[in-house]
């Protein structure tokens, strides 16, 4: 069957100004730091992408921009055909945007956010209803759906979360480090619902240093360093001869090793 390209990243670009705070934090004398640097991939429908790389290589930055909450200095990237740069409205409606890191309105409850974020998609009462009732069942959700976030477990506001992020039927699904911070149960109620939007067609873009989670979910894999993407191979190729964390490895030495002259 013919692949289709659903998400095409082209020389994304994107360079912070270091305040003096973070310039002592990344051991450096520099202004400028290039946290994305001339990126371009291709991720295909139906498949789960996984960007790996050690912290601050630029994995947040890339996602940050594919799901249009801060914008590349150069480079565009398409959504199912639409520009983060100059359709980002309509990228929104495509995409969903997960992070470990999501805060949700303490004062509200499980009910009251589906409410609210169905009706800002512009989803019908109906579609609504249906919705909610399919993904509270897959979740375990519904005995708390009356329950102010301020008092649900950390699990459990992870689990409403993913709901709400998805709760449109986005095609792709975009997760910034899924598993981080979350207890074993939940994080495996996360990986395999990934699985399962992957057998549902949609493709999930994943960003994560946990070498094991790239073995159990992703297809492909770009291996990111300081910005750059050094290889992106389906993971069956990478690791042919090797397991996925020596091929890193050998990756990484060597890009440190040209990095350094
Ligand atoms: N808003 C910002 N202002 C200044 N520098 C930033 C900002 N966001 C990220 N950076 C810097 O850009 C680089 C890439 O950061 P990014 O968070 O994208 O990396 P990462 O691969 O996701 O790593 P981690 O797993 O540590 O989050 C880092 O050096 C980081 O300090």
């Amino acid at each position: 069957m013919e692949e289709r390209e659903i998400l095409t990243v082209r020389d994304l670009c994107k360079t912070f100004t270091l305040s003096k705070r973070q310039q002592k934090i990344e051991k450096t004398h520099e202004k400028k730091k290039k946290a994305v640097d001339h990126l371009s991939f291709t991720a295909y429908e139906g498949e789960i992408f996984g960007l790996l790389g050690p912290n601050g290589a630029g994995k947040t930055t890339t996602l940050r921009m594919l799901a249009t909450l801060i914008r590349p200095d150069s480079g565009d990237a398409w959504m199912d055909g639409a520009s983060i740069v100059t359709q980002p409205e309509l990228v929104r409606r495509k995409i969903g945007f997960l992070t470990s890191e999501l805060k949700l309105e303490d004062f509200f409850t499980p009910n009251q956010l589906f409410q609210f974020f169905g009706e800002l998609h512009q989803m019908s009462r109906q579609q609504i209803e249906q919705r909610r009732a399919e993904l509270f069942e897959r979740f375990g959700i519904g005995a708390f759906a009356e329950v102010k976030v301020a008092n649900l477990s950390t699990g459990m506001k992870q689990k409403v979360s993913i709901v709400i992020s998805i709760l449109h039927d986005p095609s792709i699904i975009i997760f910034d480090e899924p598993t981080n911070g979350l207890d074993v149960l939940t994080a495996k109620t996360v990986t395999d619902f990934l699985l399962e939007l992957r057998t549902q067609g949609r493709t999930v873009i994943v960003s994560t240093h946990i070498f094991s989670l790239v073995e159990k979910l992703c297809d492909r894999v770009g291996i990111l360093i300081n910005g750059q993407m050094i290889v992106c191979e389906p993971l069956a190729e990478l690791t042919k001869e090797k397991c996925l964390e020596d091929v890193f490895f050998d990756i990484y030495q060597k890009a440190a090793g040209e990095q350094n002259g």
